[in-house]
């Protein structure tokens, strides 16, 4: 696994930075993602044939999907399940909160790849961990580009968004313009290295008129964001095939420009992510 403080910026982005109306010129005019264009792109598997299935394939190379829950939903499951099963190109993890589960990831990786490919597939995840939204941001601009032009790499997950933009908040239009920065850039850079990203978000504590939570950071982020899904607990059920009883969870997609709202129950074990 490679950290990315090693990677140092290219030279056009530290130009670009010095001049904020150049800098604004090239990052701030993402292009405009239509229909047609979307029909056109990759996707990003899930590793779970339900979840694929609801996406049209996967999440959409070229966009920016937003996965939201509380605790305990399967939220980090899922991310690192993709991350385990993009066996041709690389991916970028960005840990916010706690260290990257390594363990976790080692486990799926058992499941989702086979043992010759598995040393060869610990070193195509790009690791970092960042705890403040500056440091996010300077990540974004400088050193990811720096590192996709070297390297190939199909998705970049943060997980999670939230946690360096909720810390001390006081500033809430800075928060939101910073926000705003963060997605387009992510954007353009999906757009750009033909890739996928997913970002993990938590909730509030407020409610919809269906009783679920909501995600946080706000409509700023909510209007940056192009398919959002919902992880959700569902409680416990009696599984059928071995009469136990088994945590059983909802995977809800709330909304994509091309896609229908539909939801599905899945369960988690040491396998990952199974649809019931
Ligand atoms: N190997 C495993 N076997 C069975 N269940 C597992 C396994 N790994 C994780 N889980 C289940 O997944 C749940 C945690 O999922 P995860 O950490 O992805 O949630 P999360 O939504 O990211 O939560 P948080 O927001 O607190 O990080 C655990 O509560 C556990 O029930």
């Amino acid at each position: 696994m490679v950290n990315l403080k090693n990677i140092m910026p290219p030279q056009d982005v530290r130009c670009y930075r010095s001049s904020r109306n150049l800098y604004f010129a090239k990052y701030f005019c993402p292009e405009i993602v239509t229909a047609e264009k979307l029909e056109k792109e990759r996707h990003i598997k899930t590793g779970c044939a339900g979840f694929d299935h609801i996406l049209n394939g996967g999440f959409r190379v070229g966009t920016l999907s937003e996965i939201y829950g509380e605790s305990g939903a399967g939220k980090t499951q899922l991310v690192l399940q993709i991350a385990a099963q993009c066996r041709k190109d690389g991916s970028i993890y960005i840990c916010t909160e706690d260290a990257f589960p390594v363990k976790r990831f080692n486990q799926l990786l058992e499941h989702h790849i086979h043992q010759t490919s598995y040393s060869e597939h610990r070193e195509k995840i790009f690791i970092e961990h960042i705890t403040e939204s500056q440091d996010l941001l300077s990540c974004v601009r400088v050193r990811l580009p720096k590192l996709l032009e070297q390297k190939k790499v199909s998705v970049i997950i943060v997980d999670s968004i939230a946690a360096p933009f909720r810390v001390d908040v006081t500033n809430y239009v800075h928060r939101a313009e910073e926000l705003r920065e963060l997605g387009i850039l992510l954007i353009n850079i999906a757009q750009k290295y033909g890739l996928a990203v997913i970002v993990i978000n938590q909730v509030t504590s407020s409610f919809d008129e269906f009783d679920n939570v909501l995600p946080s950071l706000g409509l700023a982020w909510s209007n940056i964001v192009t398919y959002r899904c919902m992880l959700k607990r569902k409680g416990l059920e009696v599984n059928t095939n071995n009469c136990n009883n088994v945590n059983v969870r909802e995977f809800i997609l709330v909304f994509g420009p091309d896609l229908q709202n539909k939801n599905c129950k899945f369960i988690i074990d040491s396998s990952g992510i199974k649809t019931i």
